[in-house]
């Protein structure tokens, strides 16, 4: 069938068998000639203006990178972006090229220059606009000014005094956790964390943002294969957001709308379905998607309708991985690193013994336990969730920093991880788990100076306080009630960075303690 397609496009005296008409001859003046030499003479001008012509080119970094975003795309398939960046800096110091129009900076300086002023974001966030451009998040949001008031209309759901409404229904999630890990417990079974922590943030997600579970926690399974969805989407996410005109012909196809043809997702399924029935009923309880209704009652000039549905797509697609990320971090390194597990139980199993704490524990009992907390604060500097550079542009006139100026246009990028590993401003030890770092007051006041897994300045995420209360609540109420082991305490966990750093592949045995014991 494809011969014959070819076969009657092919002049008569052309061969036609075999492979031959599959390979029609280059001679002098072929219409393949005519094409494609051009193409490539083309696209090696690119190449040599890229590396050697850029206003970066004397910026080190590995060759492929001066060409495009090769270098990049390599690191996201197969994994260890953050590593690789550090690795980096240590070899070429504060400055590195990292693609042919973006420079990693490895300094701390680059927080406040970066990150704290007002800088547009590099187009790669535009793919986070979801389903489609035509949802702008916050995100997504590339201008500053626009980006402000888009938070600024969201920030209430966000807000702590909002969010610790929602304690009840954490709570009520992590009663089911632990009768999900009793019944594994008494049967002997391994426990995937990786699967448990990420049904954990989807499910806490789903009650704070529209009132409705996604019930991964009840069902104790991946109903339509959600996660494992999402790890092929971040991959997706990681890639097309480098060259995003594709994305209007792959997943923001207007086609794939119009014939009905996006996947049914649970996830996306039960958000629809959840603001669908809201606006049926008209009941619902002070959840974000209210607090955004009141907002844009208020202010219908300043918020748009989609504005909501955004935010909740956003919310989806940001707190879950990464929730999943530092409760593994915590657990793991907890129960890996000499004596940290018996310190915190010691901690714990005292504030039990006085009476301190409640069933689940609650938000505010947790920050009574210095160590947990400062263990908390070490999983999410060792092994900070996000493992990409938050990528900022160049505004009009340039900017300067360490005496290099960059001309507009050019992305800039600071890697949480490259700045976590620093010996300079976290210790000789920086590269080993060790939540004493944040004991004492005076040093945890300089350190915490850096300390960005939630980013910072106007894009800092503003799910940090829902955050730290999924992490408080539930690292206490395991520590207290739960004995957890490797299968095989030999066995290293794998990651594999896209955007976020989500391990997986340390199969865990739990058993239920009696309290306070
Ligand atoms: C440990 C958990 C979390 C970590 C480490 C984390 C980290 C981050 C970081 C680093 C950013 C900024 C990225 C940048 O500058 O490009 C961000 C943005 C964001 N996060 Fe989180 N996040 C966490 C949990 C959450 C949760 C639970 C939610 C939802 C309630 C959430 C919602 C968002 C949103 C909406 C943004 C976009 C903010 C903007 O661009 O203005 N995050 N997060």
């Amino acid at each position: 069938m494809i011969k014959s397609l070819l076969q009657s496009r092919i002049p008569d005296n052309a061969p036609i068998s075999g492979i031959d008409v599959l390979r029609p001859e280059l001679t002098v003046g072929s219409p393949n000639r005519l094409v494609f030499g051009p193409f490539f003479l083309f696209l090696l001008l690119i190449f040599v203006k890229r590396r050697y012509f850029s206003p970066i080119s004397d910026i080190p970094g590995p060759f492929s990178a001066s060409f495009g975003h090769w270098w990049q795309w390599r690191r996201t398939l197969k994994g260890g972006t953050e590593k690789e960046t550090i690795a980096l800096h240590q070899k070429h110091g504060n400055f590195v090229r990292i693609s042919h129009k973006e420079v990693s900076i490895g300094h701390p300086d680059a927080i406040k220059a970066l990150l704290v002023a007002p800088l547009p974001k590099g187009s790669w966030y535009q793919v986070f606009n979801l389903p489609d451009k035509r949802y702008v998040n916050q995100m997504g949001e590339l201008d500053p000014t626009r980006h402000i008031h888009k938070a600024r209309n969201v920030a209430p759901g966000y807000a702590f005094s909002n969010v610790i409404k929602s304690e009840p229904y954490v709570d009520e999630a992590i009663r089911t956790l632990e009768d999900q890990l009793g019944k594994l417990s008494q049967d002997n079974k391994e426990v995937d964390f990786s699967q448990w922590f990420n049904w954990y943030g989807f499910d806490i997600l789903g009650e704070v943002t529209f009132s409705k579970s996604f019930g991964f926690l009840k069902e104790g399974r991946d109903v339509g294969d959600s996660v494992a969805n999402t790890a092929i989407l971040a991959v997706y996410i990681c890639i097309i957001g480098h060259v995003y005109w594709l994305h209007s012909w792959l997943l923001a196809n207007p086609l794939i709308d119009k014939f009905n043809l996006r996947p049914s997702l649970h996830i996306l399924d039960t958000c629809f379905a959840a603001l669908d029935a809201r606006k049926k009923s008209g009941e619902a309880r002070k959840d974000m998607v209210e607090q955004w209704k009141e907002t844009r009652a208020k202010h219908p000039d300043r918020m748009e309708e989609k504005e909501i549905l955004a935010g909740c797509l956003v919310n989806i697609g940001a707190g879950a991985d990464t929730i999943s990320s530092a409760l593994q971090a915590f657990f793991y390194h907890a129960i890996r690193t000499p004596g940290v597990y018996n310190q915190l139980r010691k901690e714990v199993d005292e504030a039990q013994a006085r009476g301190e704490l409640s069933a689940v524990v609650s938000h505010a009992e947790a920050q009574n336990l210095p160590y947990l907390q400062a263990t908390i604060k070490e999983a999410l500097r060792f092994h900070t969730p996000i493992g990409f550079g938050f990528p900022r542009v160049a505004p009009a006139g340039g900017i300067t920093i360490l005496d290099r100026h960059f001309p507009e246009g050019v992305t800039l990028s600071v890697n949480p991880w490259v700045i976590h590993r620093n010996k300079e401003l976290f210790g000789d030890d920086a590269d080993v788990f060790n939540p004493d770092r944040w004991m004492d007051a005076e040093r945890a006041k300089e350190m915490n100076k850096y300390m960005i897994p939630f980013g910072a300045g106007y894009n800092q995420c503003p799910g940090r306080h829902l955050a730290h209360m999924e992490l408080s609540k539930l690292t206490a109420t395991l520590v207290r009630d739960f004995d957890i082991v490797q299968v095989n305490p030999k066995q290293e966990w794998k990651f594999e960075t896209h955007f976020t750093a989500v391990p997986y592949g340390w199969p865990c045995k739990v058993r239920r303690r009696n309290r306070g014991t």
